[in-house]
């Protein structure tokens, strides 16, 4: 073969090369496709074939008919008067929360039952309230000193009697519980313990023992019972001996109570408990009351501070909320800028000292202070009954964290509202911050993820990330993407990815590392001359830029790259294992935009299709793209 010939043969075999690789990577896209798609569809069968009631995952607990979970529902027990009386006399609360009744029904009948709720939704009252109801004491386990001393307090308040035992616990104070424990007349009806008591104490079993055969010990209940379980994420060793209730006392119905737990860890927890057939209960994560929004932070001229204060002193004028910021630098800088708008507003951060931290707590608590800006540290503990609205001025690093932080708005079930601002400088602050952490990327992806998409609806991302099967009527209009789907068009970006695509590709043949905010400039003509001319610039405006660039990155066009040094951790856009896929020509990217975010005069949109809007009849949502709508502030 001449020269010229295996020249040929050789180009032939590249491309056929390139090609296969395409070829591979669209099987791999498929293969993702199929996955997820095989997934939903074992759910939504999973929920047309359940016996149960949807709040029961399947295969936990025996098989009771829809029918049969309802009339738990009701309030025609023999018991039943006395709860109703309980719930306003003692515990002052004029109604259950949903699934309350239910948990409470079912453990009054003796059922064992795993109750996974969400924080701050009153899993306690679930073993409180019959333990207030029921003959003897209900033993509560829980794994630290503070929560049960927290719940002491609370009774006390109440006056509703209850004891502990723990490590701090005085030999008088002990000796004293364990007598009791077998006396009839012996007031408590709740024994808190730590899991270390029952595996440690050889003496409080016997004593558990001798309550059991005499009748008194009523119910055990067992807080944040994931701890039992390997796989949750907060395992104890001690919560694996716990076991021995159950196969103490096996006529003792037991309560597992927990925030945050998969159907895997429950199974494992409900081995390790030797509970044979619990009934599971899941609420759900949906907080009905609370409008979700997200509104974008503009770069170039980052108006959150004021757009924030502007909310505050219109729309939540006189009422409580919390800011969230990302430092505690911001914290300081956010609160004292509201301050100067006549706000006031106090910042919270771990780094002040605990009493200041305790006095903006207080004052907030009392309605002294209209606004906490606080980093995550204010967290723990948080219960405030009225707060209005929560504002992340700085996206959080996870949807858990999202979720936790902005549900403490509205716990009193009223409105509320749950802002968060968007920026993309934000994705790389919080990046380089969560780099080290186990899965720390995947999960900020989520939460970009939830900020970026307004294709589906706030509520169902977060529903979806906790595993939920999601109904798309469980928003009612909660939620900006619902509320405001005609401001959303679907754009195809094919020919802007393929533009990014080459800049950073450029740069990595020029062994040059792009920050996201050099592609940005490069994309928009603000970089070196020489590179201008080598490349595709754009006149689409900043947020249109950022957009996509965020667009390509969660759907794995571009990936991320990080470089450390001592000092610092430098992030960098590098092409993602997607992008060969767009050499391929009949391959296409789309994505949803909003229109407000869109300047009509230079996108360069070359399909343009609109939402099939639920609001049949609103004429915005067909007409295309044609005049530049100004953010909705
Ligand atoms: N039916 C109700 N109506 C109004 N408020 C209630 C009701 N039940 C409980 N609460 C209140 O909700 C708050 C949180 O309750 P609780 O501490 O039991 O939450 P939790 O589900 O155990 O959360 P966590 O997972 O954080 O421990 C408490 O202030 C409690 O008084
Ligand atoms: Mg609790
Ligand atoms: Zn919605």
């Amino acid at each position: 073969m001449d020269s010229d010939n295996a020249d040929d043969v050789q180009a032939g075999l590249d491309s056929v090369e390139a090609e296969l690789e395409v070829v591979k990577l669209q099987i791999a896209e498929l293969l993702e496709k199929q996955a997820s798609l095989t997934s939903k569809r074992k759910q939504l069968l999973r929920r047309l074939e359940e016996p149960c009631d949807s709040t029961q995952p399947s295969g936990s607990g025996p098989a009771m008919t829809k029918q049969e979970l309802l009339r738990y529902e009701n309030d025609d027990f023999s018991w039943s008067t006395e709860l109703g009386q309980n719930l306003k006399d003692v515990f002052q609360l004029s109604k259950f929360r949903p699934l309350q009744l239910k948990a409470i029904n079912l453990s009054m009948s003796g059922k064992d039952l795993f109750l996974v709720m969400p924080t701050g939704r009153g899993k306690s009252l679930c073993y409180q309230l019959p333990a207030v109801c029921s003959e003897g004491f209900t033993l509560v386990v829980t794994p630290l000193v503070s929560l049960m001393e927290d719940q002491l307090m609370y009774l006390k308040s109440i006056d509703v009697e209850a004891v502990s035992l723990n490590a701090s616990s005085s030999k008088e104070h002990a000796k004293t519980v364990l007598a009791e424990m077998t006396d009839s007349k012996a007031p408590f009806k709740l024994l808190y313990v730590t899991p270390e008591k029952i595996a440690k104490s050889k003496l409080l079993m016997s004593r558990l023992e001798k309550a059991y055969n005499a009748g008194r010990l009523s119910r055990i209940a067992v807080d944040e019972v994931h701890c039992c379980s390997q796989w949750g994420h907060d395992f104890r060793p001690d919560y694996k001996l716990l076991g021995i209730l159950k196969r103490q006392f096996p006529k003792v119905p037991l309560l597992g109570l927990t925030a945050t737990a998969t159907g895997s860890v429950l199974k494992d927890c409900q081995k390790i408990l030797c509970v044979p057939e619990p009934i599971t209960l899941t609420a759900s994560f949906n907080r009905t009351n609370l409008y979700y929004e997200v509104r974008l932070k503009d770069s170039n001229s980052d108006d959150s501070v004021s757009d924030i204060s502007a909310l505050i002193k219109e729309r939540y004028k006189d009422q409580s909320g919390i800011v969230y910021v990302f430092s505690q630098k911001d914290a300081e800088t956010v609160s004292a800028d509201l301050q100067k708008k006549g706000i006031n507003a106090s910042p919270y951060h771990a780094n002040m000292n605990p009493e200041d931290k305790s006095q903006v707590h207080r004052k907030w608590a009392t309605n002294k202070i209209q606004v906490v800006v606080a980093t995550v540290a204010f967290g723990m503990g948080i219960d405030k009954a009225d707060v209005r609205f929560v504002i992340h001025h700085t996206i959080s690093k996870s949807i858990e964290n999202y979720y936790q932080e902005s549900g403490r708005a509205g716990r009193d079930d009223k409105p509320a509202d749950c802002i968060v601002y968007f920026g993309f400088n934000d994705i790389f602050r919080i990046s380089t911050m969560v780099v080290m952490e186990n899965v720390g990327q995947q999960k900020l992806l989520n939460m970009v993820d939830y900020c970026q998409n307004v294709d589906r609806c706030r509520r169902s991302v977060i529903a979806v990330h906790f595993d939920e099967v999601w109904d798309d009527e469980g928003c009612n209009e909660m939620c900006d993407v619902c509320r405001h789907g005609n401001d959303y068009i679907t754009v195809d970006i094919t020919q802007h990815a393929k533009d990014v695509v080459q800049i950073v590709e450029l740069a990595g043949s020029l062994e040059e590392k792009l920050t996201p905010l050099k592609v940005t400039e490069a994309w928009m003509g603000k970089g070196p001359a020489k590179r201008r001319k080598m490349i595709q610039t754009t006149t689409l405006s900043r947020l249109e830029v950022e957009a996509i660039i965020t667009s390509l990155l969660l759907q794995g066009y571009l990936s991320e790259d990080f470089s450390f040094t001592p000092y610092t951790t430098y992030f960098y856009l590098k092409l993602g294992g997607k992008a060969p896929l767009l050499k391929n020509q009949s391959h296409s990217i789309t994505m949803k935009m909003r229109r407000t975010g869109l300047d009509a005069n230079t996108v360069k949109v070359s399909q343009v299709k609109t939402k099939e809007g639920k609001r049949s009849g609103d004429n915005a949502a067909n007409s295309p793209v044609t005049k530049k709508v100004k953010r909705d502030l």
